[in-house]
């Protein structure tokens, strides 16, 4: 594991860049897997910097995203969906069918678990898949629990994460109850794990996650298990190592 830290957004959203960008430049036709939340948003206006100054194109590179609401119109601004072409999708040259993300409107939603599953394995291995963190140790969607799950499957949403996302909706109601998130086994396949964490309020579940025992109960301590994994946190994040 290689765990970097930042003193300032700015250069910890530039190293998170240089990495995709880097990887993409290497292998045009990589496969990313991508993630959403607040976390990457810096992160993704900076590789459509390096786009814009032609460093880089997505015309032969697939994305998997990692999860998405369930019930949730794909208009909707807070569905990931809307997220994607928000912050990345509607700014750089990646072709529309090279753009996945579960369907969670799908009528048949274990038939869309399996689907999603079967075009990540199309695709081939996912070269970098990106990740953040949720305050209890979530990834993707993965909420803590006894056991968990190997490909994409629908979740019920923890109450922590509700309230968690409720800042991006009016009310905490309107945040979905449900969402289908790749799962953990798929993550762990991945080539190369970037995973990214920002603020104090997320310093002792990432300690948690790279320094505490590996559990179900911690999603996120099972990246400890993976070969290739690159930690990009801010002072903040970074302060309980
Ligand atoms: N499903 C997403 C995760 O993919 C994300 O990494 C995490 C942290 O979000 P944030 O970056 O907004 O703190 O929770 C969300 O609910």
């Amino acid at each position: 594991m290689n765990v970097l830290t930042f003193d300032s957004n700015e250069k910890l959203n530039e190293a998170g860049a240089n990495i995709i960008t880097g990887l993409i430049q290497t292998n045009p036709r990589a496969v990313l897997g991508l993630a959403t939340g607040g976390t990457p948003v810096g992160i993704y206006e900076q590789v459509v910097g390096d786009y814009r100054r032609g460093l880089v194109s997505f015309k032969n590179v697939r994305t998997f995203n990692l999860d998405e609401y369930v019930n949730l119109s794909v208009d909707h601004p807070e569905s990931y969906h809307s997220y994607m072409n928000k912050h990345l999708f509607s700014h750089i040259d990646l072709p529309a069918a090279n753009a996945h993300i579960p369907n969670g409107n799908a009528e048949d939603l274990e038939a869309e678990c399996r689907s999603y599953d079967e075009r990540i394995e199309d695709a081939g291995q996912i070269d970098l898949q990106l990740l953040g963190i949720g305050h209890n140790g979530h990834i993707g969607f993965n909420e803590p629990a006894h056991a968990l799950i190997k490909g994409t499957h629908i979740v019920e949403l923890a109450e922590e994460t509700r309230k968690a996302n409720a800042r991006f909706f009016d009310a905490i109601d309107d945040v979905p109850k449900q969402a289908l998130t790749m799962g953990v086994g798929t993550i762990l396949k991945a080539k190369m794990i970037l995973l990214i964490v920002r603020g104090v309020d997320k310093a002792e579940i990432v300690r948690r996650a790279l320094t505490g025992p590996i559990t179900t109960d911690c999603p996120a301590s099972l990246l400890q298990t993976h070969p290739h994994l690159i930690v990009l946190l801010d002072q903040e994040a970074g302060s309980l190592l």
